[in-house]
């Protein structure tokens, strides 16, 4: 909607046909001006490609739209259910010569315990299943054989998840097997309950059962049998009284231990552990003695553990840009990660569909990691990709110097000689995350456009920017909106505001000759910084005072003026994270 708008008011073209000129990125790269037009190099076939992909992009943005932020999931209840522990076997040993053998019925398996353990591959929770169940263990079988362990079933989920065991009094919470079988034993007689409770724990000898229940040794294996449940109960309503809790911020590794004895088998690690296995029924042996030589029963395995646990996911960051679709808030992010930050940029709404969280690192002179790039043009992403593959088919990378090469001849490099990524870890003296959200539209705080899920996830960032497109009709609308949902929203989340970044200003002001361009696009910024400066107050971090919001204009397609956008943000995030207000007001410096 809005690259129509740009296209008919400032005359560029729309970034689907843009696309279909082969020397565009070349272009761009080359002078890296944003007034030189491309080559007119029409290719049918490339542009036949382009408009397939961009097919099959709006129509996952559709799908997207459709859900309704559905498939974000930032919180999800989640009931784990270790594995059932194997049956035990009744069973007489048989061969040659030995017709009637001793008992040799084997133990179940012990049932699958359940873990968790968080993964940076995932950014979501819309894979982690609502139901997990545990594998349960073998059951036991003839000559003393045993039942095979369950194998654990491990859940992963994302780095950031919060799990919270729900219990107590709580209806969501799964109940144990004493409650779900005091629930299917109600209204029965004495002697049905009886039945169905012996039904459950014990294996007979077939037609023994009756047999069984008259001999004095089944009712003493009883009666220990009950003794034994009671303990177990007692162990398990004590763990249910100290609840799981888990912060699963950052991701386990594995250490072997250094003095551990030669040999010594090093268990590998899982996870946290949810939920334990059940654990496997004894076969007929285990209840041979001297009065009863010949046992013809075994026991079932026990039931593995159910617990509802209450996932959250924290996407915490320094920094949220809000913006509506389009203003630019992916480009601003690749560009002030140098283009690290793999986030989907193109001329049409929604493109975004989940917050993306980048790391911006600084130097001690305002240097930044986007800003090593030299003269780079961020552009959309299929543009880039188009540049990438001709550059490589050209054979433009062949003669590059590999990373290493590139270090070992840099000598005392200053941190603008920098490239981005480990270089930068040596002049790096301060670093924020910024989390790029999906665009908002005018009635988001009422689940319109992806819905309020990505509301939910700007709330977790310490400060909030708004990015709006300067070169729209009435930016300071956008703005309005904007502040006006985040209010619907959840009132005073507005008050975390604390820039706005008016993007695109490169559209504006003409080709730099045309005073009258230029005093247009000095009177519409002038204009924005003065309703943002009446209307628009943020809260101090640790005050009541409030202060009017900057407005910085920037162009993050060419990387102009975002030091001083990255030189604010230190400020602001080193004071919301202290909690203590110490900004100095500075002149701003204007690109327009
Ligand atoms: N001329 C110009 N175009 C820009 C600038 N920044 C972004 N764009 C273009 O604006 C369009 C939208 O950019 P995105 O970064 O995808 O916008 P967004 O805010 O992330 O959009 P959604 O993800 O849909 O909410 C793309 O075509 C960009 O190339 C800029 O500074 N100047
Ligand atoms: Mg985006």
């Amino acid at each position: 909607m809005l690259s129509h708008q740009l296209s008919s008011t400032f005359g560029i073209l729309l970034p689907s046909a843009r696309r279909t000129f082969a020397t565009t990125a070349r272009n761009l790269s080359a002078h890296n001006s944003p007034n030189d037009l491309p080559e007119d190099t029409f290719d049918p076939e490339l542009a036949a490609e382009e408009e397939l992909q961009n097919v099959l992009r709006q129509r996952k943005t559709d799908w997207k739209r459709r859900q309704r932020g559905q498939t974000f999931l930032d919180n999800l209840i989640v009931t784990v259910k270790a594995g059932n522990g194997g049956n035990g076997c009744v069973a007489f040993h048989r061969e040659k010569f030995t017709s009637i053998g001793p008992p040799a019925g084997g133990g179940g398996g012990r049932g699958g315990d359940v873990y968790i353990v968080p993964t940076p591959h995932l950014t979501s929770l819309s894979s982690v299943p609502k139901i997990v169940k545990g594998e349960a263990g073998g059951n036991g079988r003839g000559t003393w054989q045993g039942g095979r362990n369950a194998t654990p079933t491990i859940l992963e989920v994302p780095v950031g998840t919060v799990v919270t065991e729900i219990s107590g009094a709580d209806p969501r919470r799964t109940k144990d097997e004493w409650e779900v079988e005091a629930e299917t034993l109600q209204g029965l007689t004495a002697e049905e309950r009886l039945e169905k409770m012996r039904e459950r724990r014990w294996v007979h000898f077939p037609r023994f059962e009756e047999v069984n229940f008259e001999k004095d040794a089944f009712q003493d294996a009883e009666a220990a049998m009950f003794k034994e449940e009671k303990d177990r109960r007692r162990v398990r309503r004590l763990r249910q009284a100290t609840p799981i809790n888990l912060d699963l911020d950052k991701v386990d590794e594995f250490t072997p231990a250094v003095d551990a004895p030669l040999g010594t088998r090093q268990r590998e690690f899982m996870g946290h552990l949810l939920a334990r296995g059940g654990v496997g029924g004894v076969g007929n042996p285990h209840f041979y003695s001297q009065i009863n030589r010949s046992p013809k029963f075994a026991t079932r395995g026990t039931q593995g553990e159910g617990i509802t646990f209450l996932l959250e996911l924290k996407i915490l960051s320094d920094v949220g840009l809000v913006g509506m679709p389009n203003a630019g808030k992916s480009t601003i992010l690749r560009a002030l990660t140098g283009g690290r930050a793999k986030t989907e940029v193109a001329g049409y709404a929604f493109t975004t569909l989940n917050p993306v969280v980048a790391v911006v690192r600084v130097a001690d002179d305002g240097t930044f990691e986007g800003s090593t790039q030299g003269d780079a043009v961020y552009d959309e992403t299929l543009i880039e990709e188009e540049r990438e593959r001709e550059l490589m088919e050209s054979g433009a990378f062949s003669h590059a110097p590999t990373r290493n090469q590139r270090s070992s001849t840099a000598d005392s490099p200053s941190p603008g000689d920098l490239g981005a990524g480990h270089r930068f870890d040596a002049v790096e003296t301060f670093r924020f995350t910024i989390a790029d959200n999906p665009g908002l539209i005018s009635e988001a705080s009422e689940n319109v456009g992806l819905g309020h899920s990505f509301l939910r996830s700007m709330e977790r960032s310490l400060a909030l920017v708004y990015v709006v497109d300067l070169s729209g009709p009435e930016p300071w609308e956008e703005l309005r909106v904007l502040q006006e949902e985040l209010e619907k929203y959840k009132p005073g989340m507005s008050t975390k505001a604390r820039l706005v970044i008016a993007n695109k200003a490169d559209l504006l002001g003409g080709d730099g000759h045309d005073a009258d361009a230029v005093m247009e696009a000095k009177a519409k910024l002038h204009r924005l910084e003065e309703y943002a400066g009446k209307n628009m107050i943020s809260s101090w971090a640790g005050g009541e005072l409030g202060r009017p919001l900057k407005v910085v204009p920037i162009s993050a397609k060419y990387g102009q003026n975002l030091k001083k956008v990255v030189g604010l943000l230190k400020e602001y995030v080193t004071e919301v994270r202290s909690g203590v207000d110490n900004s100095a007001v500075k002149e701003e410096t204007r690109i327009v």
